[in-house]
């Protein structure tokens, strides 16, 4: 299959504007703002996760993104009942499934979909048939890429965790490991026809060798920004980010 090296598309994630936001209680700072900022500064898409718990985004942020976005909203959430009827209800561009557990401080790994293949396929047929692109937020494995395939998922988002915490931490062969694994699992989830995002822990640092994958169409990219955003402010963040992707992209094309 030819490889793509089009555009790659910015999700900026806002999650923890709204973890800030909830640590006082209140409406400030305001997640729709920050997706609003988020837009005008180069983001093609706005991804929230909705976690079960409510810890950040909560059900009012959902509904209001869905009323002022001017660019797809990505919903990110656990393959449950609650969130299916939330996500039936508002119909969002994009739902991302992805694993959750009570304890964890973020998520921490990919969806378990080859062990749950049958209950995931009948999870994920009513969001396609309401018009939503069904993503699975997977590890980059190839028994899970397939799995992902079989149920009828259109997008897969490689988590990138991993990567960034050994590229951060120092272990640098450990960081080639992985990234070569995302590599080469963008590859072979592209054959199979599965459209690839990656995402979760990417820096200023880490962005540029995933942005020149060519079969990654998109990545999404939240807590980094945020954080970054106290000292330079959102909209040159994110500015940056775009700046760091669309180079490494360009260099591929080249
Ligand atoms: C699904 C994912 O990768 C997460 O990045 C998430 O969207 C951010 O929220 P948490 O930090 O609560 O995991
Ligand atoms: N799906 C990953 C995401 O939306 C952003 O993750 P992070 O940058 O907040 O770790």
């Amino acid at each position: 299959m030819t490889r793509p090296v089009g555009p790659l598309r910015l999700g900026v994630n806002i999650d923890h504007v709204a973890t800030v936001r909830n640590a006082r209680g209140g409406d400030t700072p305001d997640p729709l703002r920050a997706a609003r900022i988020a837009e005008i500064a180069g983001a093609d898409g706005i991804t929230a996760h909705l976690r079960e718990d409510r810890r950040h985004i909560s059900d009012a942020d959902i509904e209001g993104l869905m009323k002022v976005l001017n660019v797809p909203l990505n919903f990110e959430m656990a393959a449950t009942d609650e969130m299916q009827a939330i996500a039936l209800r508002h119909k969002p561009h994009a739902v991302c499934i992805v694993p959750e557990k009570r304890e964890e401080r973020t998520t921490e790994g990919g969806l378990e979909v080859a062990r749950e293949e049958n209950r995931l396929a009948h999870f994920i047929a009513p969001l396609r048939d309401a018009g939503c692109r069904v993503s699975i937020f997977i590890a980059a494995d190839e028994r899970q890429i397939e799995a992902a395939h079989r149920i009828g998922a259109q997008v897969i988002e490689l988590h990138s965790g991993a990567y960034c915490d050994a590229h951060h931490e120092g272990r640098f062969e450990d960081r080639d490991r992985e990234l070569e694994a995302m590599r080469q699992m963008s590859t072979f989830a592209h054959d199979l026809g599965l459209e690839v995002h990656v995402g979760h822990g990417l820096t200023y640092e880490t962005v540029k060798p995933v942005a020149t994958f060519p079969e990654v169409m998109e990545l999404n990219i939240g807590h980094f920004l945020i954080g970054e955003a106290i000292f330079r402010g959102l909209d040159p963040a994110i500015r940056e980010m775009r700046r760091l992707m669309d180079e490494a992209r360009e260099a591929t094309a080249a």
